[in-house]
This record gives structure tokens, C-alpha cells and sequence, in this order.
């Protein structure tokens, strides 16, 4: 039988992303599943299991090691893990132009409706007066907000301040709980923890008289993998960092 050219490592293999990830590539039939790694297994297993790929799926205090493991070794990377803020993404680019062969996708989502989602609220940011962000997931989830609001806050943001709309307006000076969330540039991000949700996310944009929400739904983790599949399908081809998987579609926006 001839070697598949996408050889896979899954970093993080035992959690609730990893198993669904062994699984979906387990079942794709350009690829193989050659190694399955754990928190306490050596990254050494990644090489010598021939991978050409990896998908790191693990926690938020692994991942920049995983990656950079990967990188220097020409193997590509597709990243679902939370955790990369503008310091590590900095860190990874530099590394990047020293392997100018080899590709990393940081993906903060990989469904697509949430993806979607994410690219609208963008574009919509900087028509509305007030803009805020509630992210929902299940209790087991270790950071907040999370990755996808984090990133779709920083794209809202950034376009609101591109086209010179002022901050959302806030008379608040009485909040000695936080209950006006976290700021992410200049938009407030709410999260909620709740058992028996999966993940889901609400952006609400409001002017004088009408609100437009934008929400998506992952009921299941089965949602993600189509964006795994597509992410390391593509990742070799694509030297070098994409940060979101909108990187890998033509969403024409
Ligand atoms: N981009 C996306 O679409 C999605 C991203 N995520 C993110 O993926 C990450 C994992 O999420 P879950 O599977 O829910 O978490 P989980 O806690 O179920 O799984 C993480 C796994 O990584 C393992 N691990 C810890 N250190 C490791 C290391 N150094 N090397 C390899 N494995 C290690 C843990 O033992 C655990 O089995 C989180 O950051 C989460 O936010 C989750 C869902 C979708
Ligand atoms: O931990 C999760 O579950 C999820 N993590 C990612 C994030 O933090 O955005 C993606 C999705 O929301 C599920």
C-alpha cells in the first residue's frame, strides 16, 4: 500500500476535540493517522512517527511548545488550540521565516457557520453604534473568553476604529463585580458557563431603534471537523501563518 501524503499526528488525542479529530482523520481516505499523542507522551513520538502533519487540539500552556516543535522540524501544523494572543503569534511568524516550506494554521474555530458568523460581525461592526459580544460553552472549558470571541472582538474592534466609530457608549462607573465583562478592543465580551451547552456565540450590534444579532450554535463537536479536514487538506499549501480558517475560503467579503 503507498504511504498517504497527509500523515497525521494528533496532539491532545484523549480530550473531547482530539477524539473526534482521531476519528475524522482516521476515516478520511487521503489520510493516515500515525500517531496519537497525550499530555504526558514526548514530542519525539511526532517524528518518528513520520508525520508530515500534526493537529494540535491539547491546552492553551502546550501549544506554542507543540507548534514550534512541529515548525522546526518542516512539518506543518493545524492549530485548533486556544491561547494565541499577538506576543505568541509574533513569536511563531518569526520562527515561520526561518522554514519558509512549511505552513501552520492557527484556527480559533473551525466550523464553518461560526466562521461565517465571525466575518459578518466584522463587516457589520462599524454600522452600528453599540457592539457587544456573549460567548456560551460548557463548564469544563478552561479559559475566557474564548478564542473565537477574543478574535471576532479584535476584527469587530479593528474595523470600528479603521472607520472612525467611537467606542460603544457605556455610562457605567459603578461595576465593582466586572459585570460588564472583559474588554477586548473596545468591545465588551460576556461569557457563560453552563453544563450542557457546547459552544455558541451571540454578537449584538445596536443603534437607535434596531439590533441585528448574529448567533451560531456547535450542538455537537462532529460541527468542527469538516474545518479540520479542509484545514490540513490545504495547510502545506499555504507556507507560512494563517490566522483563521477564512484564510482557506473565498468568502468573497
Ligand atoms: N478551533 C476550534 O474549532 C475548537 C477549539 N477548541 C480548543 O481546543 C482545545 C482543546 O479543547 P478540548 O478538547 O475541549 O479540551 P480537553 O481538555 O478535552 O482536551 C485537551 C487534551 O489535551 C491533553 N494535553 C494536555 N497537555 C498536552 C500536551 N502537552 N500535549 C498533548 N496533549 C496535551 C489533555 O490531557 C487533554 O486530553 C481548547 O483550547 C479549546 O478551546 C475546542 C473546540 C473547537
Ligand atoms: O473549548 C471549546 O469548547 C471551544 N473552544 C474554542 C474557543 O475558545 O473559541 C472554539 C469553540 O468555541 C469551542
Amino acid at each position: 500500500m503507498s504511504q498517504a501524503e497527509i500523515r497525521v499526528a494528533v496532539l491532545g488525542a484523549r480530550g473531547r476535540m482530539g477524539t473526534e479529530a482521531v476519528s475524522a482523520v482516521d476515516g478520511a481516505e487521503d489520510m493516515e493517522l500515525v500517531a496519537r499523542l497525550g499530555r504526558s507522551d514526548s514530542l519525539d513520538l511526532v517524528r518518528e512517527s513520520g508525520a508530515t502533519h500534526i493537529v494540535d487540539l491539547s491546552v492553551p500552556d502546550a501549544t506554542e511548545e507543540n507548534v514550534r516543535f512541529a515548525v522546526e522540524h518542516g512539518i506543518h501544523a493545524v492549530v485548533g488550540t486556544t491561547g494565541w494572543d499577538d506576543e505568541r503569534l509574533g513569536r511563531l511568524q518569526a520562527l515561520l521565516a526561518q522554514h519558509p516550506d512549511t505552513g501552520v494554521l492557527i484556527a480559533p474555530n473551525f466550523a464553518l457557520g461560526s466562521v461565517l458568523a465571525t466575518a459578518f460581525a466584522a463587516k457589520a461592526a462599524r454600522y452600528f453604534e453599540s457592539a457587544e459580544i456573549i460567548e456560551l460553552h460548557h463548564p469544563d472549558k478552561v479559559d475566557a473568553p474564548s478564542g473565537t470571541a477574543a478574535r471576532t472582538a479584535q476584527l469587530m474592534g479593528r474595523a470600528r476604529r479603521e472607520a472612525g466609530v467611537a467606542p460603544s457608549p457605556d455610562a457605567t462607573t459603578q461595576d465593582p463585580d466586572g459585570a460588564r465583562g472583559a474588554t477586548v478592543e473596545d468591545v465588551h465580551v460576556h461569557a457563560v458557563r453552563l453544563r450542557g451547552l457546547v459552544a455558541h456565540q451571540e454578537v449584538l450590534l445596536g443603534s437607535a431603534g434596531e439590533q441585528l444579532t448574529l448567533r451560531h450554535d456547535s450542538f455537537d463537536r462532529a460541527s468542527f471537523m469538516p474545518g479540520v479536514l479542509l484545514g490540513l487538506r490545504t495547510v502545506a499549501s499555504r507556507p507560512g501563518l494563517t490566522h483563521g480558517l477564512d484564510g482557506y475560503l473565498d468568502l468573497g467579503l
